[in-house]
Order: structure tokens, then C-alpha cells, then sequence
């Protein structure tokens, strides 16, 4: 997961890894060692080869069993005159000659038999003189056979067994049939006749199964379709994060339709060959229409549907052959028959238009992040065959979890379960959850650093920083850990916050504060040591990526207005964002960055000197207990400004309620409700919701979600404009605040939070406003936003209590929301 809330002592970046850190690339460069498998298949073809010709030409030798030697005429009459010729045979070229063996000598191990030859002359006394001589003669009777044999053995045989050897290699190299075994489909390896996956697996993303379950019709029922005149549709994309379940879903609809299933990802069609992918592709549609009805499925499509055009780095034959061979097939075939074709994709902005227009992929599914009710019904589908106790609170993960994908949440299952089994527990329990989530979030605690008494001292200040200042402002979440034991991550002390419920959006004052709280750890420093030290590294990266956001994204300043500077590519990956501005523009947006952030920096320097004391306190009680959880957090906090605790009445029920309620999409009910949830809640009995809460740490999720449907609009950014700055500042103040709040109900309905009786008026004209194009927006927030809120693990709920209690109620968000690039996936 890339989002997290924590507010991390970046130790990673400054005090370890400042030196030696250098840029270290240069060597590994790709395919340092050995050569590519089919460089190496062609060696071994040779090798094959020459190894069969030696062992011919040896054989042969074998055959003619003797030594054959070459010698003159005039002594080929020398030996007949010494008697040393046993017999000879003249044919029409040469004449043979068989010497006399000595075979006597050594019974045991006869000599090597050597036999002559000569060119044969005109000589015609030669036959007289030999039989003078007593030597035996024979004429040449041609022997057909034994040359038909010899021309098989030499040139016949060696070719055969190498066309043996090389087709076999073929085959392994393609691992297909085929003539040579080249372009013959290999997703016969991967049919499934039976998926066994259903839709009951895939939890959450109910819109997505909603649009399949009709797929799943036609596939049942294609002939239903057809007689009516209904075109069946040819293909679905589904597009998503990576981990959202978009392979389960495939197989599920494969499983529900009882039809085979053919998957393959986008990379298994290129070959080194040109040509190769193409054929793959006919032969796959061949195969698929032989045993229709039947699903295909083409994972990580854009491997061969990336566009033509060369911005995306078209151009390469191979692929644009075989993405016009899929073209066409998908043209060719008659859906009627009940063939699907399903593809997943991360990147549906780089896929040729092409293929998806309407007649090949005409439906995009979005698989997106689950909500806050999608992760608890994943969590619960992963932990049907996991032993756990009464103690474990789905709600209370799930909402500790934003920006969490399936495949996160079922890492996190996993992870828990282990860790009890490390502990010698027979289940898991709420404990090992909460340890899973913040072993994904920060890694493993690192127990083995030691840290000088004065850099815990440093790193102490920082986090309690991050923490006080979001516990003096009214918009941030409320804080669940505080710790300064360092993580294998890299950060060596964090704050854990944990929103009270799950955002879509964030008003101008949120972040505004967001801001103040990331830059806080680093006022701390300052104020207290009256110096700086590397670890707030992170948090600057964070609070620049935020700002730089606000102003070309967001259109939250007021110098540049709503102008969109920055576009976001692959916003299902990295979210990266690219200006596009003039330089001058750039640099203009650089120096209103800069700005913010000042003015931000400012304010928490403010907020922290004003309460030195209280900030004091906690590090020191920090420092001594090493992690804190946001309740112990809280009760120092109050007691030190002198706000009463507040009472702890609260009914699990209603906050729970509210989880089941809450529908993804944005309905005017859910405005309705989100307004009402605040403001009933707050006014009556104030701190109950937060209490409950922290206590339960679900319950409270649940009611944000409703919120969150609410504040999709990106209206927020209006009024935002308009107020936020004096929002934000007025929250700022940390004396007031303290003095406002006694208890904890006064910030929401008081002038001084202002915000909160704002943000409802806002929302709701802006979703009467803008619905639609809100929602854009309001979804590239809600990524975002989501990772970082997920960080909590939400121990402590009591802190979010605290919150309310405090003046700003919730306290610090630091990290979370709306961080553009790192967040989303
Ligand atoms: N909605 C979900 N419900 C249940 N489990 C899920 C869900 N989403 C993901 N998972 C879990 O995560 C694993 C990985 O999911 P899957 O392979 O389907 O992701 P994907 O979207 O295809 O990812 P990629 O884009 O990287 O291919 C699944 O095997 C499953 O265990
Ligand atoms: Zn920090």
C-alpha cells in the first residue's frame, strides 16, 4: 500500500542513509550473465549436429574395419616379386591388394590388418606376371547394396537426425505444436475447464460483478440474445489498481458460467519471431471457437493493445501485427456462439482507441480500491479459514486500512495469522491484525537500533510535534500511536492517525491543516533544539507533493484559480502527474508552492510555541514509554490545557449501523445523511461518536463513509478557495481553540470550527452544483486520500475521542488525503 497516514520520523533519508547513499546505479545493467535461451538452443543445435557427423564418419570407418594404404605401382610389382601379396582385386579404377598376414606371431592380439591399393595402369603383363607369382585374383562384381547402404549411412542418416533434433528443440523453445512448433497458441496450457471461482470469492466491488453477472447471461443463454436481434457483446476491459481482484473476477465469471476459460497475459503472444504473436492469435480464437462457449481472458492487455501512436512507444512490428491480428479476430467472430473476451488492464490510457471501440471491448468495467465496506467483505472473505477470536473488529481494520487493495488485505490475513503462530496462539486475534496492518504499512519494529539518548530526544519532539498540532486543529484525524521505535522501513519514530470515517474528499482547510501537522514534526525541532536535523525529509516531500497539488490540481489558490496546470497519467499506477504549463508558469506555481508551505511552516511554529509546555510533557512521557497510544496521548493533552475528559457514553449500535449503510455512490439520501451524522451526533452528545469510535474503532468508520459519498463533489474547492485560508487560520489558533472547547461539542456547532457548519453547506450545493464533475475528481482524491488515512491502526481509539473533546475535534491528518503521486496506486 502506498498510502499511509503515519507522520514518519523519516530516519531513513537523514540520519542513516545521508552518506553513502549515493545514486549507486551503473552496474547490473540488464542481462549481465549468460546468453538468452534460444541463442543457447542454436549452440546446441550445432554442437548436435557436428557430434552425429563425427561419430558417422567413424562408423564408417568402423564398418570398413581395416587400414587402407596408398601405394605406387612400380611397389605394388615390388611386393608381387617378393611373394608378399596375398591377392589382389582389380576393378576399373584401382587395384586392391591384400598383403600376407603374419598372423603367428601374436595369436593373441593380431596386428592391424593393412590392406594396399594402387591406380590401376595399362600393363598388359601384369595379369601373367601375378599368377606367375601364385597370387590370387579377383574381378569386381558390383556390389549395389552395400552402396545404397553407404549412401544412406553417409549423407542420409546425419540429415535425418538432425531435423530430429532441431524440431524437438523447436518444441521445447515454443513449447507449443506446430509445424516447428512457432506460433502455435499457448493457451491451451492455460484452459480451465472449471474455474471453481465464484462470485461469492470476489468481495466488495459490487458494480463491477453487477455489470458481469449480465455477461455471465449471455454466456448461459446466448441464443436468448440472438433471437431477439440483440448483439451479444464481444468483450469486456476491466481496469483497475493492480490488486483489485480483476483476474478473480475473470475466473469468477468463467466459474459462474460453467464455461471454460482461457487466460493468458498480454506478453505471451510476443515472441522473438515477427509473425509469431499473430499466429498465436488465430490459433487462440481457432481453439476458443472449437470449444465455445467460452471465456478469454487477456491479462495485462496493454502489453499488445498499447497504442500504434509512437507517444506510447508504438512502433514495434511485432506488436502491431499481432494487436491487428486481435483486431481483426475480434471483428471475425460470431459472439453469438457464446465466446467472451475478457482483458485486465492497469493502463487503459495507453490502449489503442481501436480496441475499444464498440464490436470488440465495448464495456469498461472499473474495478477500483474497495471502500470502506468492500474491505470489510474482502477481510471476511479471506478470514472464512482463518481461526480468530472474539476480539477481531473488521470494521475497526477496515477503517485503519484506506487505500488498501484485496491482495493488501489478504497479505494482512495472512500476516496476522502468522504472527499468532509465532506467538504460540491457536487464533488470531484483533492484536495480530493491527500488528499485520502496520508490519504492511511501516514494516517490522526494529528492535535492535540502538538510538543515542539525545536522538530519541530529537525524534520524540518531532512525533509529539505531528501530534500536538493535530490535536490543536480542528480538521485533523484523531491521533491512535504515537511511537519512536524505529521500523525496518526506515522511519524511526511515527504518528498513527486514524479518520473517524473514510474520505472521498478533503476540503481546502483539511488540507491546509494537513499541511501544518506534516511540517509540524519539524517545528518541533526547531523550536526545542533550535536546530534541524534530516529526518523530516519525508514529511517535506509529502506536504510539497500536497501543495503542489492544491495549486495545479485542485485549484485551491488563489493566485492561479481554477486553472488545471498539472494532468495525471496512469492514474491506476503511480498517479505520476506531468505540467503542463510554460516554464514561466512553473515557476511560478514553484514559488506559490513555496508559499503555502511557508505560511504553513509558520503556523505550526505558532501552534507548538504557544503550547511549549504541554508539548514538553508529552515528549518527556514519550521518551519514557516509547509508544503511546492516541487515549494516553489525549489525557495529557487535556490535562495540560485543562479540558475536561469527556464522558464515555456511547452505544456501539448507531455508529455500527451506519456502516452497513453506506452505498458507494453518491445519493442525495447520502448527503442528507452525512449532514445529519455530524450534526447530530455532535451537538447532543458530542462525545460519543468519536468515543465509540476510538473504543471500537469501527463503529465510527462507518458514518464517514456517508460522509465521504457527500463530499465526492470537488465543490469543496469553492467555498474552500473562498474561506479556507481564514478557516484555517482561525483553526490555527491553538488558544482559542483550548479555551472554546471544554467540551468537546462546542467546536462543531461553535464559529471556531467553523468548519464543519461550512463544509455541510459547501457539500451540499456543490453536489447540487457539479455532481458529475465532481466525481472525477472526487475519485482521483478519494485515491489519494484513501492511502494515507489508512494508516492507522487504530489501537487507540480513545484519542480520536479526545478529538472531539479537543478544539478541532479530529486531530492530525498528516500524511493522508489528498497526496497526488505516492498515493495512489
Ligand atoms: N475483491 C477481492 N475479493 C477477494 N479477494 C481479493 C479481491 N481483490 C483481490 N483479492 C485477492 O488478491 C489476489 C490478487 O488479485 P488479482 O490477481 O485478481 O488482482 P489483479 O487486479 O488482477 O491485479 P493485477 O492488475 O496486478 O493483475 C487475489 O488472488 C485475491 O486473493
Ligand atoms: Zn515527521
Amino acid at each position: 500500500m502506498d498510502n499511509n497516514n503515519l507522520n514518519s520520523y523519516n530516519g531513513g533519508n537523514g540520519y542513516n542513509n545521508g552518506q553513502g547513499g549515493g545514486p549507486g546505479n551503473g552496474q547490473g545493467g540488464p542481462g549481465g550473465g549468460g546468453q538468452p535461451p534460444k541463442k543457447q538452443n542454436l549452440m546446441l543445435l550445432l554442437v548436435a549436429a557436428l557430434v552425429t557427423l563425427v561419430c558417422m564418419s567413424f562408423f564408417m570407418k568402423m564398418l570398413s574395419g581395416v587400414s587402407n594404404q596408398e601405394i605406387t605401382y612400380n611397389e605394388f610389382l615390388e611386393k608381387v616379386d617378393a611373394g608378399e601379396v596375398e591377392s589382389v582385386e582389380i576393378t576399373d579404377e584401382q587395384i586392391n591388394i591384400v598383403p600376407k598376414s603374419d598372423a603367428k606371431e601374436n595369436p593373441f592380439m593380431p596386428a592391424e590388418e593393412i590392406t594396399y591399393y594402387t591406380g590401376r595402369v595399362e600393363d598388359a603383363t601384369l595379369i601373367s606376371h601375378l599368377l606367375e607369382k601364385d597370387v590370387k585374383i579377383n574381378g569386381e562384381i558390383p556390389d549395389n547394396s552395400g552402396f545404397l547402404l553407404s549412401i544412406l549411412l553417409t549423407y542420409v542418416l546425419p540429415f535425418v537426425v538432425i531435423i530430429f533434433l532441431f524440431n524437438f528443440l523447436m518444441k521445447k523453445m515454443s513449447g507449443g505444436g506446430g509445424p516447428m512448433g512457432v506460433g502455435k497458441s499457448n493457451a491451451k496450457v492455460y484452459v480451465q475447464k472449471e474455474t471453481g471461482v465464484t462470485f461469492k470469492d470476489v468481495a466488495g466491488e459490487d458494480e463491477a460483478k453487477e455489470s458481469l453477472v449480465e455477461v455471465v447471461d449471455f454466456l448461459h443463454n446466448p441464443g436468448r440474445y440472438s433471437k431477439i436481434g440483440a448483439k451479444l457483446p464481444k468483450g469486456a476491459l476491466l481496469v483497475g489498481p493492480p490488486g483489485t481482484g480483476k483476474t478473480l473476477l475473470a475466473k469468477a465469471v468463467a466459474g459462474e458460467a460453467h464455461v471454460p476459460f482461457f487466460s493468458l497475459t498480454g506478453s505471451d503472444f510476443i515472441e522473438l519471431y515477427v509473425g509469431v504473436g499473430a499466429s498465436r492469435v488465430r490459433d487462440l480464437f481457432k481453439e476458443a471457437t472449437k470449444n465455445a462457449p467460452c471465456i478469454i481472458f487477456i491479462d495485462e492487455i496493454d502489453a499488445i493493445g498499447r497504442s500504434r501512436d509512437s507517444k506510447y512507444g508504438g512502433g514495434n512490428e511485432e506488436r502491431e501485427q499481432t494487436l491487428n491480428q486481435l483486431l481483426s479476430e475480434m471483428d471475425g467472430f460470431d459472439s453469438s456462439r457464446g465466446i467472451l473476451i475478457l482483458g485486465a488492464t492497469n493502463r487503459p490510457e495507453i490502449l489503442d482507441k481501436a480496441l475499444l471501440r464498440p464490436g470488440r471491448f465495448d464495456r469498461q468495467i472499473i474495478v477500483d480500491k474497495p471502500d470502506l465496506k468492500g474491505r470489510v467483505e474482502i477481510l471476511k472473505v479471506h478470514a472464512k479459514d482463518v481461526l480468530m477470536d472474539d476480539t477481531v473488529d473488521f470494521d475497526a481494520i477496515a477503517l485503519a486500512t484506506s487505500g488498501a487493495v484485496g491482495s493488501d488485505l489478504a497479505n494482512m490475513i495472512n500476516e496476522a495469522a502468522i504472527n499468532a503462530v509465532k506467538q504460540g496462539r491457536d487464533y488470531v486475534c484483533q492484536k495480530d491484525l493491527f500488528e499485520a496492518v502496520e508490519q504492511v504499512l511501516v514494516g517490522k519494529e526494529k528492535k535492535d537500533r540502538i538510538m543515542s539518548k539525545e536522538e530519541r530526544r530529537i525524534v520524540s519532539y518531532h512525533e509529539v510535534g505531528h501530534a500536538l498540532v493535530s490535536a490543536l486543529q480542528k480538521n485533523s484525524e484523531p491521533v491512535q500511536k504515537i511511537t519512536i521505535v524505529p521500523r525496518t522501513m526506515g522511519a524511526l519514530g511515527y504518528v498513527m492517525q486514524v479518520p473517524e470515517e473514510e474520505k472521498f474528499l478533503n476540503t481546502k482547510a483539511e488540507l491546509h491543516d494537513m499541511l501544518v501537522g506534516l511540517l509540524a514534526g519539524r517545528a518541533a525541532e526547531e523550536i526545542v533544539f533550535d536546530t534541524v536535523t534530516t529526518g523530516a525529509s519525508n514529511d517535506i516531500e509529502k506536504a510539497t507533493s500536497i501543495a503542489r497539488a492544491m495549486v495545479t490540481q485542485y485549484g485551491m489558490s488563489e493566485k492561479f484559480g481554477l486553472i488545471g496546470l498539472q494532468t495525471v497519467e496512469s492514474q491506476y499506477l503511480d498517479g505520476r502527474a506531468v505540467m503542463n504549463c510554460s516554464d514561466v508558469t512553473a515557476a511560478e506555481v514553484d514559488s506559490e508552492v513555496m508559499r503555502i508551505l511557508k505560511e504553513c511552516y509558520a503556523k505550526a511554529l505558532e501552534l507548538l510555541g504557544g503550547n511549549r509546555a504541554v508539548m514538553d510533557k508529552i515528549a518527556e512521557y514519550l521518551i519514557e514509554k516509547e509508544t503511546i497510544t492516541g487515549k494516553e496521548f489525549m489525557k495529557i493533552y487535556r490535562r495540560e490545557k485543562g479540558i475536561p475528559e469527556p464522558e464515555e457514553t456511547e452505544t456501539p449500535e448507531e455508529a455500527r449501523p451506519r456502516i452497513s449503510e453506506n452505498t458507494p455512490s453518491v445519493t442525495t439520501a447520502d448527503i442528507q445523511k452525512t449532514q445529519d451524522a455530524p450534526a447530530q451526533p455532535q451537538e447532543e452528545i458530542v462525545p460519543k461518536p468519536w468515543d465509540l469510535h476510538f473504543q471500537q474503532t469501527q463503529n465510527s468508520a462507518p458514518a464517514g463513509e456517508n460522509t465521504a459519498g457527500t463530499q465526492q463533489m470537488p465543490a469543496g474547492q469553492q467555498p474552500m478557495g473562498q474561506t479556507p485560508a481564514s478557516a484555517g487560520e482561525a483553526n490555527a489558533a491553538p488558544a482559542g481553540n483550548g479555551s472554546d472547547r471544554p467540551d468537546g461539542n462546542d467546536w462543531w456547532s461553535s464559529g471556531e470550527s467553523g468548519i464543519p457548519g461550512q463544509d455541510l453547506n459547501f457539500f451540499r450545493t456543490e453536489e447540487n452544483g457539479n455532481g458529475s464533475d465532481s466525481h472525477q475528481e472526487g475519485s482521483s482524491e478519494q485515491a489519494a486520500g484513501q492511502p494515507e488515512n489508512g494508516t492507522d491502526a487504530g489501537s487507540t481509539p480513545d484519542d480520536g475521542a479526545a478529538g472531539a473533546g479537543k478544539p478541532a475535534g479530529p486531530v492530525g491528518r498528516f500524511s493522508n488525503t489528498v497526496l497526488p503521486p505516492t498515493d495512489r496506486k
